[in-house]
């Protein structure tokens, strides 16, 4: 059977340089394109790639899903800070190239799919919920992407739920102090040397908490769902976002 033929975007950088690595040592994978800042999109192209593994910069990532999804290659997408515009226009990309299929994961890593599928479903049980994500000091977007989509889920099962969307208590503070409004759910950001990728959901109610913590210790735990996305990619035309998508959770 024939390799699937990947590429890497942001080849370079923490990430990037282990997704290569992890695609050389795929026995069903060929790399055939490496490109870094300041590489032509066209190398793609040149080099026949099938899938494009998107891993830059919030500033760099529309430019290089316009060109691949243009060319009909399938996108792999970890890059971060994504908002409703910026998802609006990759659907008419992708409107415009109706067999080309992009994967958006805020995370690849098994363990961090499932604290916000934890943190789904435990939404509803609890009256008051909060995000706390902690990253390396070179993180340029904040919140991160996973917290944001947490938070996310977990206003998405409060108002399912019928739960009203909370209300800060706080009538004295300084700016900043009660984190990001994530649709009524809290988020805080802490930027730390020695730290690479970490949260915790925390719920509370009457007599009671509950902490969902994750914890990324090396770029090697987000290598599976990278792999895992582009071979599941080329079969799924059109906007998938989240990696729980391609994973039985059940
Ligand atoms: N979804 C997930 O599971 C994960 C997502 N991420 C996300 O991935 C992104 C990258 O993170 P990280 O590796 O830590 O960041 P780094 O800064 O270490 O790496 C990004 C790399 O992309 C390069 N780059 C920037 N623009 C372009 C471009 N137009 N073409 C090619 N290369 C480019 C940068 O070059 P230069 O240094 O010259 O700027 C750098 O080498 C972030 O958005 C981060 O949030 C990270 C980990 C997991
Ligand atoms: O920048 C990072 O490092 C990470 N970014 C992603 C995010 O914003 O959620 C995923 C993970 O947290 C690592």
């Amino acid at each position: 059977m024939s390799k699937l033929r990947v590429a890497v975007i942001g080849a370079h950088g923490r990430i990037g340089s282990e997704a290569v690595r992890a695609v050389e040592a795929a026995e069903d994978m060929e790399l055939v394109a490496a490109l870094g800042r300041g590489d032509e999109l066209e190398t793609l192209t040149r080099a026949g790639a099938q899938v494009a593994v998107e891993l830059t910069h919030p500033d760099s990532v529309m430019e290089n899903l316009e060109f691949c999804v243009g060319h009909g290659i399938h996108g792999v997408v970890g890059t971060t800070g994504w908002t409703e515009d910026r998802l609006a226009r990759l659907n008419s990309w992708l409107d415009a190239s109706p067999s080309t299929g992009v994967l958006i994961a805020p995370n690849f890593s098994i363990g961090a799919v499932l604290t916000m599928s934890f943190a789904r479903q435990a939404a509803r049980f609890f009256e008051s919920a909060e995000v706390v994500e902690l990253h390396h000091r070179g993180k340029a977007d904040a919140p991160s992407g996973t917290a944001t989509r947490t938070a996310q889920m977990i206003a998405e099962a409060r108002e399912a739920a019928g739960l009203p969307r909370q209300e800060d208590p706080t009538t004295h503070g300084l700016p900043g102090a009660r984190g990001a409004d994530v649709d009524g759910v809290p988020v805080h950001a802490v930027r730390l040397r020695g730290l690479l990728a970490h949260q915790e959901v925390l719920f509370g109610d009457t007599g009671e908490t509950l902490t969902i913590r994750h914890d990324s210790l090396h770029h090697s735990c987000f290598m599976p769902g990278i792999l895992l996305g582009a071979r599941r990619v080329v079969d799924t035309p059109g906007l998938t976002f989240g990696l729980e998508h391609f994973l039985d959770l059940g």
